[in-house]
This record gives structure tokens, C-alpha cells and sequence, in this order.
């Protein structure tokens, strides 16, 4: 709702009430169409503004009423009213004006903004368009650019940069609401025709045509498949070419085309997705907001590779005093430089100084005795993690927690290393973990409530969107991943190439292919891994091990020293180790052919619809064994694992959420027919989680948490 009030003498204040962030519900919506007509009636009041409570204008429509038959005053005519008005309007913007709350605002004829306030138009990050005039009007008032630069990206824009591209006329580090009071008594009886955004001409733009052919040519490229980009472009070529009345159509046009989308519902499911992990539970009943996380002042790292420096900046960057504890004396120097270089990047990005102090250097674990949360990073080996988690239960101080970065292994195994397993957690970043949003916050069944709470509530301190899941091997996203790139492997054995499956993958969404993203990561890294389970067997080919099928193409590729990028061959050619551009590689398809020969293996064709449903269902059905297992509370932690830790595309909302866009029914039955193909593959069986949910009648992916809970209580 909207609450009205008339202050200092001749000013009509409406407040927006709807916390947490004022969003336009329907409510909301008729109190300002009520408000707004109380104070131009009023005879006193010379002048009116609008702010949010709680410190926050307003976050936009109300999105989770999309899913509902729209009801209340519609935003179009509301937002006209307040820019007809024949009393000055002033937006006082605090905290957030996003999407249809920034249009409201511009329908006010003038914005006052406080310095920490974040302006923007993220429509497309929810796959659809500004639909309230906002990609009518913000291209009047900054022009097209500027306005295509931030509807198609969706970015916020703080308060300064506000002022510098006009979209406000006044920022000020006090209260706001007394600034705006204090602006609208000054512009009370003023003309407002000159303040009508809408009234304005679109700035002209010297080759009008050139500009959106290449901004269109690079929001199709970045969009990777993602539709609501080019509307945006297409909408703001409206508010350049047609007149006002003309371009508010094209937008509802394009609206339409976007609103009711599978890639709006997938985005939107993603936005309350990320909302969603943040509320962790776990088996034991432990929850978010039953659980005290314990203060964590310093931190420290050890193991100075690429991912403990990463994790070292990113902690730093979030303020955090570090110490850093690298054993080898060159490698300690050689990180302390290459630290430094990033800290000074990252700082010049966001125009701040860089915290080179935050970070201290050492290569003697007894400094470590007074931090309260630690981060082991050190090489992918359990012996030699085993040792550190003993030398550190010996050297730090009661209560600190130690958190092992592991991409995989068994956190409670390091846990019987110490004194309290309870403070034993893991905390799987992904590379580069200074620029990567996701962590996965691992526990163990011995690992205490408190600990995960502190893990999380660092994650959420260093700007990450944390996961809780349980342990298991390769915990929920490297767990999901060894099934894809293992079929993946497969596909090439019965006829694909790295290009066929690679393109079919990429055209999906993904930002790089199975093989592409195996040469850049280092067929190396599983190389070791295969081994040390006994799978890999130098000159060994038998396609079948443990008694199910095994490919062996990546051994053999490794045997012979093609690594990838670093080495300049892999799955495909480069023109020198450590270049990135890949070469499809004549040699690697006439290796395939030999291999099939030699095991009596006859290539047939393979089509995208295999390709991607023999990479992804096998996914998704791990997935679902995930969720039965119980080490992820919901889908909606598989998906967001997904999309931010795995390039899974945003508008295909993630693993869990495709599914049931494809329709659970679809995906058992592929499975039940690619088991039955391949009877040698166990995992291609359905998760009984999925046959249930099918015999259910296939609910919602947003009804699953209750469905599995449910589950898990008759167990
Ligand atoms: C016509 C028009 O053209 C079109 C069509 C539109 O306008 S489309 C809509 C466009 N607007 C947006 O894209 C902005 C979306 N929101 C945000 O970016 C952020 O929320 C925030 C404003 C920067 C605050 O961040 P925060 O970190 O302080 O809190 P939070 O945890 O994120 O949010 C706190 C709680 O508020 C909920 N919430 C936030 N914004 C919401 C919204 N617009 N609608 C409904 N719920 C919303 C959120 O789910 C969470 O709920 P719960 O989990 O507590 O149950």
C-alpha cells in the first residue's frame, strides 16, 4: 500500500509500504492512483513526493505476482498520471529504484537520489523488458547509448553515475526525504512542460543505423541464445525512431513476446532461487535461522596456488585481515607478486585503493595461532591434506574453523585429522575464486550448525552465493559433471568429434563445450584423479572397468602428452601451448577412427537432440540422486550450483529446472531408452526420486522441496 501525509506546510508525501523491498504490488499500485489523486486534489499542497519506507524506493513490479492473472491499477496509465501532474513530483530515491521503481521515478518530473542509492533497468535479467515506459523515456532523457548500455545489461548504476548521465537532478549523503521536501518547495508553481520526459524529442544519434547493428551484433553474441537482450534493443530502436505514443506500443509488443517465456519463467525462477540457498537446512533439522554464526575477524590461507590466491584477494577484497601461509619460499614470493598485481586490478575497477595490507605472507604455520577460520588450499592430495588438518589442530586456537577448499574429497576423512571435526567444513570455490560467484559450503556428518552458518556468512561477506550441501565424492557439481563429460566421451566412441558435441553444447547456451572446457582446465587434472582410483592404467584400453563401461580416450590422449591448452594439443590443435583459439585437429579424427577399428566400434551419425539429451539427462538424473540422498535440500541448489559455478545457461534456469521445462515424463523415458542401449552404464537408470515424482504427476520444480521432504520423513 501507499500511506499519505501532507508536511511542511504545502507538500503531499506518499510513502511506499511493502516490505521488504516496496515492489508494485497490485496494493501498492492502487495506493499510489489513491494517494497521487489525494494530493493534487488537496489545495494546499503545491508539490508531492514519493519514497519508499524502510529506507528503500522500490524494487519494481512485484514478481511474484507474474505468475498470478494480473489484478489492480495497471503501471502505464499510473506512471502517466504522476507525469501529467500539474504539481512538481519528486522522486526521493533511497536505497533501490529498479526496473518498474526507476519508471515510476523518471514519471516524476524531478529525482533526488542519496549517494549509497543503486538506480537500473535488470528487466532482462528476469528475461524480460522495461514495460512501464522505461525504454521509452530513459532514451529521451540519457540517450540511446547510455540507455541501450543499461537496459540491455541490467546493471545498476550507484547515485554519482546517476547525476553524470542525468537520470537524477540532485545526490545527497543526508536524509533524503528532507532533501527532496526541501527541492519541492523550491520548485512548487514552476512550469513542468520542460520536466515531461516523455514530451522529449530521443536525442539524435549521428548513424542511428550503424549503432544498433552493432550493438545488436554484440548483445546477440553475449546473449548465447537468451531472447529478452535483443527485445530490449529492438525496444530502445523504438524510442530513437518513433514517436512516444508509437514506441510505448512496440514496447508492449515486445512485452508480450518475452512475458510469458519459458527463458522469463527460467530467470525468474533463478532470481528466488538465489534467494532460496541462502535459507540452508540440513538433514539433522539445522537450519539458517536457527544456527549462530561465530565472528570471524581474521582469516587465514594456506597454500599459495592459483586457487589460494584467489581465495586470499577475494578475502582481503572483502576487508578481511589475511595470513597467508605458503611452505615453499618461491612459490610464497612468486604469489606474493601475483597477488598484488590482482589486488591493484580489481582495486582500479571498483576506484578504490588496494588493500595490500590486509594480506600478510608467511611460511611458518605457527602464525596461523590466532585466526578464526582458516582455508586449506594446498595441492589435490589427501595425504598431504591429512597432514595439514593435523599440523593445524595442533597449532590453532580453540573454536577456529577449518574449512578445506577440496574440489572432491572426503571432508570428514580430514576432519578425524583434529580435535573438534565439528569445526570441520569445506568451502569449494571455483576458479578464479576472486571473480567466480559460487561456493560450496560443504558438511560432513559431524560438522556442527555453527560451523556451516560461519562458512556461509563468509561466503555472503565475500559476495559469493553460497550453497550448503552435504559431503559425498565430488560433492553436488563435480558429483553431476563426471556423468557429462564421461557420455560426452562415450558419444565420440560411437561417431561424434569434440566439434559436433562441442557446438551442440554451446548452442544449448554454454559458454564453451565439454572438450573445449577439458583442454583449457587440462585433460591432466582427471588424468590424476582416474589414476589414483586405479581406473587409468598406462596402455590399458578395455572398455569396460568395475564391470561397467569406461572410456578410455582421455588416458590415451594423456599418455601421449596432450594435456590441452598448456600443451598445445588435447581434443583439439593450438597454435602453441598455452594458446586458447582450438583447431579442429585432423590427427584427433583419424586417432578416432583407429580407436573405434581396434574396437570394432562402427561411427554412426549422431544428432544434436542425442548429443544434448545423452550429456544432460545422465545430469540431471544424478541430480535427482542428489536430492534423494539428501546432500542438496532442493533443486533450486543443484541450479544455482549450476549456473554460477558451471556455466549452465541462466535463461535455461539450471539441470533441475530444464527438466521439468522438458517434462519429467520426457526425461525418464530418454533415460529408460539410452539404459536400455547401454545396459553397461548403471547410472543411466532413473533415480526412483524421478520415477516418483513422474507417478505424482510430475509437480512443479517449485513444489519439490516440500514433495522430497516429505520423502525423506517417511524414510
Ligand atoms: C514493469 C517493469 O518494467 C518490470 C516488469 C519490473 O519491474 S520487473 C522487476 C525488476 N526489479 C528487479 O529486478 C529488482 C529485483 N530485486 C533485487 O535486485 C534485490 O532484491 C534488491 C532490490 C536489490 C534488494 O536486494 P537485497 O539483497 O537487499 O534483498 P533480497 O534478498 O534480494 O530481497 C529481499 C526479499 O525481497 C524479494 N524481492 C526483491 N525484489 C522483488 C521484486 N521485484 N518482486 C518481488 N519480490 C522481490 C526477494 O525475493 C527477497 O524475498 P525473500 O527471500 O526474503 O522471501
Amino acid at each position: 500500500m501507499a500511506q499519505y501525509s501532507r508536511i511542511s506546510g504545502s507538500v503531499g508525501l506518499i510513502t511506499l509500504k511493502n516490505p521488504p523491498v516496496n515492489a508494485l504490488s497490485a496494493a501498492v499500485r492502487q495506493g499510489i492512483v489513491d494517494t497521487v489523486e489525494k494530493a493534487l486534489c488537496d489545495p494546499q499542497v503545491k508539490s508531492v513526493v514519493i519514497c519508499g519506507q524502510d529506507g528503500v524506493f522500490c524494487g519494481g513490479a512485484d514478481v511474484k505476482e507474474f505468475e498470478k492473472s494480473m489484478s489492480g491499477p495497471p503501471l502505464i496509465p499510473m506512471i502517466h498520471s504522476i507525469e501529467c501532474a500539474t504539481k512538481p513530483m519528486v522522486a526521493a530515491i533511497e536505497g533501490s529504484a529498479l526496473g518498474g521503481g526507476l519508471e515510476l521515478a523518471l514519471g516524476c518530473h524531478y529525482r533526488i537520489a542519496h549517494s549509497k542509492a543503486r538506480l537500473g533497468l535488470p528487466e532482462v535479467t528476469l528475461g524480460l523488458l522495461p514495460a512501464a515506459g522505461g525504454s521509452q523515456r530513459l532514451p529521451r532523457l540519457i540517450g540511446v547509448p547510455a540507455a541501450l548500455d543499461l537496459i540491455t545489461t541490467g546493471r545498476h548504476v550507484t547515485a554519482a553515475e546517476a547525476l553524470q548521465l542525468g537520470i537524477v537532478d540532485q545526490v545527497t549523503d543526508h536524509k533524503t526525504v528532507d532533501a527532496a521536501v526541501k527541492f519541492a518547495l523550491s520548485v512548487a508553481g514552476k512550469p513542468l512542460d520542460a520536466r515531461r520526459i516523455s514530451t522529449y524529442p530521443c536525442p539524435v544519434v549521428t548513424d542511428l543505423d550503424a549503432l544498433f547493428e552493432d550493438v545488436m551484433q554484440k548483445v546477440r553474441q553475449s546473449a548465447r541464445g537468451a531472447i529478452a537482450p535483443i527485445a530490449c534493443v529492438q525496444a530502445v530502436r523504438a524510442a530513437a525512431t518513433l514517436p512516444y505514443t508509437r514506441g510505448m506500443e512496440r514496447e508492449k509488443e515486445l512485452m508480450a513476446t518475452l512475458f510469458t517465456s519459458g527463458q522469463a519463467r527460467a530467470l525468474q525462477y533463478n532470481f528466488f532461487a538465489q534467494r532460496a540457498v541462502g535459507k540452508w537446512r540440513m538433514p539433522s533439522g539445522a537450519r539458517w535461522d536457527t544456527s549462530t554464526p561465530r565472528p570471524v575477524h581474521k582469516v587465514a590461507v594456506i597454500g599459495l596456488g592459483t586457487m589460494g590466491r584467489g581465495i586470499a584477494v577475494a578475502l582481503a577484497q572483502a576487508g578481511l585481515p589475511v595470513v597467508t601461509v605458503e611452505a615453499q619460499e618461491k612459490q610464497l614470493m612468486e604469489a606474493k607478486r601475483v597477488m598484488s598485481d590482482m589486488l591493484k586490478r580489481g582495486a582500479k575497477r571498483r576506484g578504490v585503493a588496494p588493500p595490500l595490507d590486509k594480506i600478510s605472507y608467511s611460511s611458518n604455520i605457527q602464525d596461523l595461532a590466532d585466526v578464526d577460520l582458516v582455508i586449506e588450499a594446498v595441492f589435490e592430495d589427501m595425504d598431504l591434506k591429512k597432514k595439514v588438518f593435523l599440523q593445524l589442530s595442533a597449532v590453532c586456537k580453540p573454536g577456529t574453523l577449518l574449512c578445506t577448499n577440496t574440489s572432491g574429497l572426503d571432508v570428514d576423512q580430514l576432519a578425524s585429522q583434529t580435535r573438534n571435526p565439528e569445526l570441520v567444513v569445506g568451502m569449494h570455490f571455483f576458479a578464479p575464486a576472486h571473480v567466480m560467484k559460487l561456493l560450496e559450503v560443504v558438511y560432513g556428518p559431524r560438522s556442527s550448525p555453527q560451523a556451516v552458518a560461519t562458512a556461509m556468512q563468509l561466503g555472503k561477506k565475500m559476495g559469493k552465493i553460497s550453497v550448503a550441501v552435504g559431503n559425498c565424492r565430488g560433492f553436488v557439481g563435480n558429483r553431476m559433471l563426471k556423468l557429462y563429460t564421461e557420455q560426452a566421451s562415450f558419444l565420440l566412441e560411437e561417431g561424434a568429434t569434440p566439434d559436433l558435441v562441442d557446438r551442440a553444447i554451446e548452442e544449448f547456451g554454454f559458454p564453451m563445450g565439454v572438450f573445449r572446457m577439458s583442454d583449457l582446465s587440462g585433460l591432466d587434472i582427471g588424468w590424476r584423479v582416474r589414476k589414483e582410483m586405479k581406473l587409468a592404467v598406462p596402455g590399458q584400453s578395455a572398455r569396460i572397468r568395475e564391470g561397467r563401461r569406461y572410456s578410455p580416450l582421455g588416458d590415451l590422449l594423456c599418455e601421449q602428452g596432450r594435456f590441452g591448452q598448456k600443451t598445445g594439443r588435447g581434443w583439439y590443435r593450438y597454435n602453441k601451448p598455452g594458446d586458447r583459439v582450438a583447431h579442429s585437429d585432423p590427427w584427433l579424427h583419424h586417432f578416432l577412427e583407429e580407436y573405434r577399428a581396434q574396437h570394432g566400434l562402427v561411427a554412426r551419425r549422431i544428432d544434436q537432440q542425442e548429443i544434448l539429451e545423452r550429456c544432460l539427462y545422465p545430469m540431471i538424473n544424478e541430480g535427482f540422486r542428489i536430492l534423494q540422498d539428501g546432500i542438496a535440500a532442493g533443486p533450486e541448489d543443484i541450479d544455482v550450483i549450476y549456473v554460477f559455478g558451471y556455466g549452465w545457461p541462466r535463461h535455461c534456469g539450471g539441470p533441475m529446472f530444464y527438466a521439468s521445462m522438458v517434462g519429467l515424463e520426457k526425461v525418464l523415458e530418454r533415460l529408460e531408452h539410452y539404459y536400455q542401449a547401454h545396459p553397461d552404464v548403471p547410472y543411466l537408470q532413473p533415480c526412483s526420486l524421478l520415477r516418483r515424482l513422474v507417478a505424482i504427476g510430475s509437480p512443479p520444480v517449485q513444489k519439490w522441496r516440500e514433495v522430497i521432504k516429505n520423502l525423506h520423513s517417511q524414510l
